[in-house]
């Protein structure tokens, strides 16, 4: 059976693991490793061990980059972090980040929060079992959280 990996963070102000966990269990019966770790920059061996340690197929790194300038180089360097750890054990972590400031208040934070978590886990099933899925997807601009933009049109 798959097994999936959630590293989260304690920083985030919601808790986007519980969600990713909920929705895998909903569409899916994989197996699930959690590890929550302190901070962003935190995620990548959290990655790392989820892979190695408790061999997981995929990985979900979710978290929240907080509004301030330091903040968004921290997002930027766990970023690297997460690629490079994707590069060293050639599989797939779905990068949940979102930025505090992406929405206005803290409802709207939440409820964004959420539904990234949510969507991106269907992403995760979708990798796993149904890449087919994904691949009809292919340029349709799809978006997590927020809105789908759609495909430009000539
Ligand atoms: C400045 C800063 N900003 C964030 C952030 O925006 N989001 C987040 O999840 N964590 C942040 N951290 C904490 C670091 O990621 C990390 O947890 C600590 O540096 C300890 O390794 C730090 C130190």
């Amino acid at each position: 059976m798959a097994k999936v990996g959630i590293a989260d963070t304690a920083f985030a102000r919601y808790d986007m693991g519980k969600a990713a966990i909920d929705e895998l269990k909903r569409h899916s019966s994989v197996k699930i490793e959690r590890y929550t770790v302190p901070g962003i920059k935190d995620l990548p061996v959290a990655c790392k061990k989820l892979f190695d340690e408790h061999k997981c197929d995929i990985v979900m790194a979710l978290g929240m980059p907080g509004s301030k300038p330091t903040d968004k180089t921290c997002a930027h360097e766990a970023s690297m972090g997460i690629i490079y750890c994707q590069l060293m054990t050639n599989k797939h972590i779905i990068e949940v980040f979102v930025h505090e400031d992406e929405a206005p208040d803290g409802k709207e934070l939440a409820w964004l929060m959420d539904r990234r978590a949510r969507e991106h886990a269907q992403n995760v099933i979708k990798l796993l079992f149904t890449p087919k899925v994904l691949e009809r997807e292919a340029g349709t601009g799809q978006r997590q959280g927020y809105e789908d933009v759609g495909p430009a049109r000539q």
